[in-house]
């Protein structure tokens, strides 16, 4: 595991984004670990978060026209990504958001920002079962626009719609390609080195043994 996402895990442990018991996902598993990132809720902890996004997309080296946020969580990533890149990369990315509900006064319509043209990045928090993935897709689609890629804080390395991670299932659907800060397998890695944290190893593999890409 490299420094950054150490460093990283760190953070999400601080701010309580990462935390450990009992939690029900939108795919209805329930998880013995949870990553809110609606809890990195300072202006200090969104610009280090927007400082993790950005460097991710600088080291992978994908060319993007827009950057997307779909609601709710990925607005702020997206926003505070696109602030980082300026501020640290000298790039002036244009970003967009959806709503969830669409506005029927003023400007109306689902769409908030850039126009979603050409090629885009979609950055959000988590992937599970990919569905949130697949309600972007129809948005991106209904723009005529090319997702080329997807950043994410963290894998959760779960089983999708089939036998496949919910990663590999978008990566083959819509010929993209998936990058994330950790990974599940980074999380286990993290907890195995720290020996109060033994308890929540534990419930993290037997969760991954149910749900797991690899179970
Ligand atoms: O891969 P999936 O199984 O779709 O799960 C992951 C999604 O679930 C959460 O969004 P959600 O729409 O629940 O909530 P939000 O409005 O807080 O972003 C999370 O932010 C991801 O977008
Ligand atoms: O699958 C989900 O719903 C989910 C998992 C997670 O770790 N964090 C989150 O916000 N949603």
């Amino acid at each position: 595991m490299k420094q950054f996402q150490i460093d990283f895990i760190e953070f999400a442990l601080s701010r309580q984004v990462l935390k450990f018991g009992s939690f029900t996902l939108k795919s209805g598993r329930t998880s013995p670990y949870f990553f809110n990132a609606g809890l990195f809720n300072t202006g200090s902890d969104l610009a280090k978060l927007g400082r993790f996004y950005a460097a991710a997309l600088h080291d992978a080296a994908l060319e993007f026209d827009v950057l997307f946020g779909p609601a709710y969580k990925g607005i702020p990533i997206a926003t505070t990504t696109a602030v980082a890149l300026a501020d640290h990369y000298n790039l002036d990315v244009p970003y967009c958001f959806n709503r969830k509900e669409a506005k029927t006064h003023g400007e109306g319509g689902n769409l908030v920002g850039s126009p979603l043209k050409g090629r885009i990045m979609l950055v959000d928090d988590v992937i599970t079962a990919g569905t949130a993935i697949r309600e972007s897709m129809q948005l991106i689609q209904a723009q005529g626009a090319e997702l080329t890629g997807v950043l994410i804080a963290l894998d959760r390395q779960e089983r999708g719609q089939g036998e496949l991670s919910a990663i590999q299932e978008v990566e083959r659907d819509f010929n993209t390609k998936v990058i994330s800060i950790i990974s599940l397998p980074d999380l286990i890695s993290y907890l195995a080195d720290k020996p109060d944290m033994a308890k929540h190893l534990d419930a993290v593999k037997a969760y991954r043994a149910q749900y797991g890409v690899n179970a």
